[in-house]
């Protein structure tokens, strides 16, 4: 559970809040957030449509501004830290898997998967990413480009990319919700594993099938964790999503 010290936490938030828009039109994302996630843990971040799952992300990884309150990544405070630091750090440590790829157009699968390891000054690690773009199904692509790719298989490029400069922390934005159900159960056994060689994962998800695979759950209600779940199933996941729905639809009446 996301509960140990700061030293062992590569990512940490304390008392964040972030409010979009100012006066009638503010609407508050994050209501005061506080949580660790300990390295080589992996932590599913779910709740109903609206309840704050990607700005918690967007702020824990630095991409977006707190209103209020302190985000902590791989021992860096990130309050007051320039555009060029901050970009710095990411490059270093961390990787994404968002919905929106970024993939590069023109280069090919490999080159997109090795891109950040190189901008970050280090030499890919060539039978590393081999097994990556494997394991997520792409050796006889690897000399496509994105354009002539299938949505899924963009998905999966932008997986392997994240995978393979073997990051502190990967921050995924439902990292399987394009895939079938064979390559995302794929995808979140390798998530797996790099988590049990020490790496950090955050996952926002709505599957909870996604979800078990994670070591605990944090649930948003309305910007603020309301409960937290230890050794994730299935059907307990799903439950407690229905049971926090209902809550946040009697919220809006
Ligand atoms: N750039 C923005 N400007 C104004 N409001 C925003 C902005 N980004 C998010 N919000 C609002 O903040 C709240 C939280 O949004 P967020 O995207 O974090 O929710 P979410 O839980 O990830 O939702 P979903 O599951 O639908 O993706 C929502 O009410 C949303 O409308």
């Amino acid at each position: 559970m996301p509960t140990m010290t700061s030293v062992e936490s590569p990512v940490r938030l304390d008392s964040v809040r972030k409010t979009y828009g100012s006066g009638e039109s503010a609407v508050q994302a994050l209501a005061g957030v506080s949580v660790n996630f300990p390295a080589g843990t992996f932590t599913a971040v779910m709740g109903p449509s609206g309840s704050g799952k990607s700005t918690l992300l967007h702020c824990a990884a630095g991409l977006d501004q707190p209103s209020a309150g302190r985000v902590t990544l791989v021992g860096t405070d990130l309050t007051g830290q320039s555009e060029t630091q901050l970009t710095e750090l990411r490059r270093q440590h961390v990787a994404f898997v968002f919905q929106a790829f970024n993939l590069m157009p023109a280069l090919n699968v490999e080159q997109n998967v090795t891109l950040p390891t190189l901008l970050a000054g280090r030499e890919p690690d060539r039978a590393w990413v081999d097994q990556v773009i494997a394991r997520v199904g792409l050796t006889q692509r690897v000399k496509h480009r994105p354009g002539e790719l299938s949505g899924g298989q963009q998905q999966r490029v932008a997986i392997a990319r994240a995978l393979a400069a073997r990051p502190a922390v990967v921050f995924a934005d439902e990292p399987t919700g394009a895939l079938d159900t064979n390559t995302a159960l794929e995808v979140l056994t390798l998530m797996r594993e790099l988590v049990s060689a020490g790496q950090t994962i955050v996952m926002v998800t709505h599957d909870p099938v996604a979800a078990s695979f994670a070591d605990a759950v944090l649930f948003l209600v309305d910007g603020q964790i309301v409960t937290q779940m230890a050794a994730p199933g299935v059907e307990a996941v799903a439950a407690t999503l229905a049971q926090l729905g209902a809550r946040a639809k009697r919220g809006q009446r």
